[in-house]
């Protein structure tokens, strides 16, 4: 069956993006803060999901994020964000981490993340995104896999007056 016509590639809103961690990045111990990696998945997702929408985008979740390596100054640290899933205004983007040491040429796997982006349309309300183009077997893969977390992600999803009494 034919894609329709906006549809996009996966990889054509693809994000490849390289920090370089600072002093000011770390902690006591001289390893970087989680949150300064949970701000740049964050930074190298929305990009993604910018290109993919071609509109502004929000977060709307991310999903559990796990820390398996710690990550020193010094180091160079690459994100590798894309788009798995759309939906009518909403898409999943899988943020993956690496963390290189330069002195020895080795690479970490430090932190993988699932992301939920919403586009919006000049009024501020969730706006349709293009459909998205499967070209690869791991493209059908990561689709069907994100398609299962959505449906277990709005089963668990808050509502903005969950908390008032
Ligand atoms: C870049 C930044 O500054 S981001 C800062 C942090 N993020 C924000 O401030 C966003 C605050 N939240 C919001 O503005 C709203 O909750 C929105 C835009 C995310 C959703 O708005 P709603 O009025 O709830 O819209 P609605 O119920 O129509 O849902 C829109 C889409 O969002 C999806 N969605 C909403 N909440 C969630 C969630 N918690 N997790 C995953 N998807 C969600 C819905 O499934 C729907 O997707 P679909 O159209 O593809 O089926």
């Amino acid at each position: 069956m034919a894609a329709p016509k906006n549809a996009k590639s996966v990889a054509s809103s693809q994000v490849i993006m390289t920090q370089l961690v600072l002093p000011s990045h770390t902690n006591a111990l001289g390893s970087v803060f989680g949150g300064t990696i949970m701000s740049w998945i964050d930074i190298a997702a929305a990009i993604a999901a910018q290109r993919h929408s071609n509109k502004e985008v929000v977060t709307a979740s991310i999903d559990r994020l796990d820390f398996v390596a710690p990550v020193y100054k010094g180091w160079v640290v690459n994100l590798h964000a894309s788009v798995n899933f759309t939906s009518r205004t909403s898409m999943e983007v899988g943020v993956r981490v690496d963390a290189e040491n330069p002195k020895t040429g080795e690479m970490f796997h430090t932190a993988s993340a699932y992301t939920t982006f919403v586009a919006l349309g000049s009024n501020g309300k969730p706006a349709d995104v293009p459909e998205l183009i499967l070209e690869t077997e791991d493209d059908k893969r990561r689709f069907s896999e994100a398609k299962e977390r959505r449906a277990n992600r709005l089963r668990n999803r808050p509502r903005s007056n969950d908390s008032k009494t």
